[in-house]
């Protein structure tokens, strides 16, 4: 087949010739065989293809159709003039693939590490004889029938023989865990591949019998926020006296009264006004989960806005002493930023600036002295990150998208999600201040979305117009460009850059504020010479990331952009180079696995996903202990109709990875690290990119240790949530419930964007595909010494080169 050169001849024309004298009308003769072959176009290759007499067509392997069914439900064919007990006495005549393949497994240990489906594999199935041999050559592969989900147990049947080794009956089958369930549903439902409002009741079962009553309340939340609750008044009616079984205890403490009882109406409303703060905090509220009820607030306290009492809640003394130690403690280039942003906000003029700094420049000592300045006066402001993990080093920081109500899916005119009479519409009118770390990641969209937004809240304030950048308001941005930049599907060079703030008209109204010294380096007092190479070490890396470093090309009208990496860091790639790799990283990674601090500060870096799960399968095989295997439900997310589902089996589903989704299967052990993929509670630290230690694997939830961000050595629990593919590549809406986590001793480089490491390892089976990600892969590491790289590189070309893509013209006019 080849690309092209198929064609159709199509002529529009009456079928009547002519009339003949006697006025008879004379119809053309149709040949449609004739037409098809005369259309028909033989390209060269297909020609050749012929002449050779090479094979046309072959199937390769062979598949096999695997008959399946219900206990005493085998398929027996008859014809209608058999008798009936002829046709029960027939030999074998409950003989199936099915049930042969249980006798097999009963008698055979090695065939008990297959599935039903991949049981072909190894052994072939000779219909004569009616049974299962084992297989001496050849390739085969099984196919299970589809059975549709309306099939009641068939389709659960189904979904058990996908997944299930080595059954021995019917019964093995509807055995979990040394459970039997008494319907294949069951059994789904007991390996998770099932998604119904049952699974948060029996969640939150289980985590009322390990965590406190508060953890409860925290996670009831993140339920609501993050899955698909049917019920949700159900699931508060069954578990929330587990979530208030503290408040008892608690007010008798408070009010030093033991015997005060307090009815449970009036303690189901104390812990609804908390929930709702939980998730007031997250943008969202109790009255976008109905039926809950809405907690009453009678108390004064509360007719504020709660947005706005949020942001007001500091203690504004602390907040002035804070200031004033910050303050004092300014370099040059940040004094003088500060004191520029701070004359605009005194004034109230306004306006728009960008503070320019790399990695350690102190942006965020910038942030924290801008935001007690202003917090200490009683007055409001907005930090926020374009991405949670940068948000949550910011005091009272939010990802932009969530504090915005900035829509996914952005175009050139898209406005935030924000009703102009809604209290987070008051919470903006009132804010003196917003900060916004991480600006170069953002999608220029974005930003021109919040200024469309916030020019419609303002325009009836006092100062500003529709003519001001963001209604007026004071706006700091922040951030690097060199840094991995808003990601265009299968855009190029251009795209990227064309997507950034910098391309925006928004960029015209900037001031551009730099920071230029290096306060981590200074701030480390090292001795002289070390103090050199470190410094040494950040010049180099700065240039790696403005692409300055002297790079060549490897082919002849290649681009020159491989760039030599000093052999320090370098591993020699050999057989044994990726243990290499993983030791150096993870020195006696046995014996210190368990320990937190240890797994903080180290991580094996690649640009792709697929080279990031190989690694972290390798590294937990490496590790000591039984592994617990979670597995997801998948779902189409709109049925809109059966052609979907019929074509797509449930392990259709299951088999596909997507970035930035975990996948069907999730192997896990205790001490092991792993990663959050979603924000799932910004105000606990918990957001995609936070790290964690799993320290105990429940049937329903996880209990995990932080390691990274704000809020590192609290005890969390995850649960399963229900997630969407992010990217546009998904051929249809699918949705996935499974804990939002993977595996982390190896991350993508994308993911590690934002984490500081002590040791660093990068893996490069593949050059790098986007603007610095190289830079951002290195620059994670804070010393020279923890760093390693191992590059493989195509035989013919130099072992220690490197591809370092940086589009310099973003770098301009800075
Ligand atoms: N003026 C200062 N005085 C003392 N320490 C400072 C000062 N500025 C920054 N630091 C310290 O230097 C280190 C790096 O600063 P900071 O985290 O603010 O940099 P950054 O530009 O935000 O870095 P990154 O982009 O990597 O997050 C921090 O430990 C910070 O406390």
């Amino acid at each position: 087949m080849s690309k092209g050169v198929d064609r159709a001849n199509v002529q529009i024309e009456n079928n009547v010739v002519l009339a003949n004298e006697s006025g008879h009308r004379r119809y053309r003769s149709v040949d449609e065989i004739k037409q098809y072959l005369d259309c028909r176009y033989l390209s060269p290759i297909e020609s050749c293809w012929k002449i050779f007499d090479f094979e046309m067509q072959r199937q390769y392997p062979s598949v096999i159709r695997l008959q399946y069914h219900l206990p005493d439900h085998q398929f027996v064919i008859f014809n209608d003039d058999n008798h009936f007990y002829d046709v029960l006495d027939r030999d074998h005549i409950h003989d199936t693939m099915l049930t042969k393949w249980f006798e097999i497994n009963q008698s055979h240990v090695p065939a008990r590490n297959l599935t039903f489906v991949e049981f072909p594999s190894k052994w072939t199935w000779k219909q004569n004889k009616r049974q299962w041999e084992s297989r001496l050559q050849g390739r085969c592969i099984g196919r299970l029938p589809y059975a549709h989900s309306h099939s009641g147990e068939q389709y659960y049947l189904r979904m058990l023989l996908n997944k299930i080794r080595g059954a021995q009956s019917f019964e093995h089958l509807r055995t979990i865990d040394g459970v039997v369930h008494p319907t294949f549903k069951a059994a789904c439902a007991a390996l998770g591949l099932l998604d119904d409002d049952n699974e948060w009741n029996e969640a939150l079962a289980e985590a009322s019998t390990w965590a406190s009553a508060r953890k409860l309340r925290s996670m009831y939340c993140t339920i609501l926020m993050h899955s698909e609750v049917t019920n949700p008044y159900a699931l508060w009616q069954r578990h929330w006296k587990s979530m208030t079984d503290d408040l008892q205890y608690q007010i008798k403490r408070d009010m030093g009264n033991s015997q005060i009882r307090i009815d449970d109406g009036e303690l189901q409303n104390l812990r609804l006004i908390e929930l709702e703060l939980i998730l007031n905090k997250n943008g969202r509220s109790l009255r976008d989960f109905p039926p809950m009820p809405l907690p009453s607030f009678e108390n004064a306290q509360f007719s504020m806005n709660r947005l706005i009492r949020e942001e007001l809640d500091y203690d504004f003394t602390s907040e002035q002493q804070l200031f004033d130690n910050l303050y004092a403690g300014l370099n040059e280039d940040q004094l003088k930023a500060c004191e520029l942003i701070m004359e605009s906000y005194t004034h109230n003029h306004g306006g728009l600036f960008f503070v320019y700094g790399s990695g350690g420049t102190g942006k965020t000592y910038l942030w924290r002295t801008l935001i007690t300045r202003v917090r200490s006066q009683r007055k409001i402001v907005l930090s926020v990150a374009s991405s949670g993990i940068a948000a949550i080093f910011l005091p009272g920081g939010r990802t932009a998208h969530s504090r915005f109500k900035i829509p996914i899916n952005l175009d050139e005119s898209s406005s935030c999600l924000i009703n102009t009479n809604s209290n987070l519409a008051k919470l903006i009118r009132e804010t003196s201040l917003i900060i916004w770390d991480e600006a170069p990641m953002a999608h220029r969209h974005g930003f021109e979305a919040v200024d469309r937004t916030l020019k419609n809240i303002l325009k009836l304030s006092e100062n500003a117009s529709e003519d001001c950048i963001f209604g007026g308001k004071l706006v700091v941005l922040g951030g690097n460009f060199r840094q991995i930049l808003p990601i265009v599907s299968k855009g190029g060079r251009e795209a990227t850059v064309s997507v950034t703030i910098k391309e925006s008209t928004i960029w015209d109204h900037c001031k551009v504020l730099h920071l230029k010294i290096n306060m981590r380096v200074m701030n480390l007092r090292l001795p002289k010479t070390t103090c050199q190479q470190l410094m040494d070490f950040t010049n180099w890396l700065l240039s790696v990331g403005e692409g300055k470093v002297s790079a060549i090309s490897l082919t002849e009208f290649g681009e020159s952009n491989w760039i030599r990496m000093p052999s320090q860091f370098l591993i020699k790639n050999d057989s044994q180079s990726l243990m290499r790799l993983i030791d150096s990283v993870y020195p006696n990674l046995r014996d210190s696995y368990r320990n937190s601090t240890y797994l903080k500060e180290r991580a094996i870096l690649a640009p792709k996903n697929g080279d990031v799960d190989k690694l972290n399968d390798k590294m937990l095989s490496m590790l000591p202990g039984q592994s617990r295997t979670y597995m997801s439900a998948d779902t189409f997310c709109n049925i809109e109709g059966d052609i979907v589902e019929n074509m797509n089996p449930p392990e259709m589903l299951h088999s596909l990875n997507f970035p930035g989704l975990p996948n069907h299967f999730l192997e896990l052990k205790e001490g092991t690290p792993i990663i959050l993929l979603r924000n799932l509670n910004q105000s606990e630290g918990l957001c995609n990119g936070t790290r964690l230690v799993v320290t105990r694997m429940g049937d329903k939830l996880l209990e995990t240790e932080v390691i990274t961000g704000s809020n590192i050595g609290d005890l969390v629990l995850i649960h399963r949530i229900s997630l969407t593919p992010q990217s546009t590549r998904s051929p249809f809406p699918i949705k996935r419930s499974q804990f939002p986590v993977k595996l982390a001793f190896a991350m993508t480089i994308n993911k590690s964007q934002g984490q500081t490491l002590k040791n660093v390892g990068v893996y490069l089976p593949e050059p790098v595909f986007s603007h610095d990600q190289l830079y951002v892969a290195l620059s994670r590491a804070t010393s020279p010494d923890g760093l390693k790289i191992l590059i493989v590189n195509r035989d013919d070309d130099p072992w220690d080169y490197i591809k370092n893509i940086v589009n310099r013209e973003i770098f301009d006019s800075l």
